[in-house]
């Protein structure tokens, strides 16, 4: 409790990152993107719930909220004069900002994620991956920093630049002040979070998930990437997963900008995260939009996960070596 007479001081965004001696250009980026959230809200509470009438590369229906929100972070960072390139989720290709890469930032965002969970008011969020100068086509493990906003009943920030994860919330004035340093993870978790349709579930993902029931593990799925992980690094345990599917053998949620923002900041807190074989933040992207399996949060529960994948893969090349033996010496 605080002493009587005496105000709670509060450390604002930009006063933190100066604390942490963050350079100058990225500071001012971490907190335009954290101004453009502002704008983002409010659309949100009062922005038209239809659709945009356009589909994104993945085919998908734009909402009218994802153009909006797109457009005001675009717009943010067009201005910011520390972005090099910048590329969105809802953006058919990296939009070049300035030529001169020195000392300068490049962008990959998702700005509204989950946002067909509005219209039956869930949370939903934006995500951000910076790396610094040109380049986006580039392994998470050399991001600078990576963020998200949470839209939920408080609207929070969570950022790491390489330091720990911290947690702010939006106060009365709209000002990001300062609720947890330091976030952690525990080793072992005791809820999961799986995307996907539980039918489509490769061998090793269906075992993986048995286990987890039979260990007594809660299921807390929401829908929305952004709160979903938010729960695993705020409650400290617990993992989620959008695995290969059956017909989606790359999942559903894309590396540059879901899974690699968050794979550094669920590092950071000391999880884990992976794409059933190999850790997300050293895969190398060979396309923007490309998209992978993810298995993110207790670093013991993501491990588990692999080891039941490669057991039932192994399992399965055997069995389909066997068969084909079968196969050759009937034809002898
Ligand atoms: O509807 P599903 O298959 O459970 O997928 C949910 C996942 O898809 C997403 O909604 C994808 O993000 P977008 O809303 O940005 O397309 C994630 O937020 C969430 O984790
Ligand atoms: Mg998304
Ligand atoms: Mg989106």
């Amino acid at each position: 409790m605080s002493e009587p007479g005496k105000t709670k001081f509060q450390i604002d965004l930009r006063r933190h990152l100066r604390e942490q001696e963050v350079d100058d250009n990225l500071i001012h980026l971490i907190c335009e993107i954290a101004e453009a959230s502002k704008y983002i809200i409010h659309s949100i509470r009062t922005g038209d719930l239809g659709v945009a009438g356009t589909s994104n590369l993945y085919g998908e229906q734009q909402l009218a909220l994802d153009v909006l929100a797109d457009r005001i972070l675009r717009k943010r960072l067009d201005h910011s004069r520390v972005v090099a390139n910048m590329m969105s989720e809802e953006m058919d290709e990296i939009i070049p900002i300035s030529p001169d890469c020195d000392g300068k930032y490049s962008v990959a965002f998702d700005p509204l994620d989950g946002s067909s969970l509005v219209d039956v008011n869930l949370a939903v969020g934006t995500i951000v991956s910076i790396f610094e100068g040109c380049d986006l086509l580039q392994p998470g493990n050399n991001q600078v920093a990576a963020m998200y906003i949470l839209y939920g009943p408080r609207t929070t920030l969570v950022y790491s630049v390489g330091n720990g994860v911290h947690e702010f919330g939006m106060n009365n004035l709209m000002e990001y002040t300062l609720l947890q340093e330091n976030i952690r993870i525990e080793p072992s978790g005791n809820l999961y979070s799986p995307g996907g349709q539980r039918n489509k579930y490769t061998p090793g993902t269906e075992a993986f998930v048995t286990h987890l029931e039979e260990r007594g593990v809660k299921l807390r799925y929401s829908g929305g990437f952004v709160p979903d992980i938010n729960q695993v690094l705020l409650k400290g345990k617990g993992i989620f997963f959008y695995p290969h599917l059956n017909d989606l053998p790359k999942g559903k949620l894309r590396l540059l900008f879901e899974l690699n923002p968050m794979a550094y900041l669920i590092e950071q807190a000391g999880g884990a995260a992976s794409n059933g074989h190999k850790r997300i933040l050293d895969l190398q992207p060979e396309e923007i939009h490309q998209r992978a399996p993810v298995f993110i949060g207790c670093k013991e529960d993501v491990k588990l996960a692999e080891e039941f994948i490669a057991k039932m893969e192994t399992n399965q090349n055997e069995e389909e070596s066997k068969t084909q033996a079968k196969k050759n010496s009937s034809k002898k």
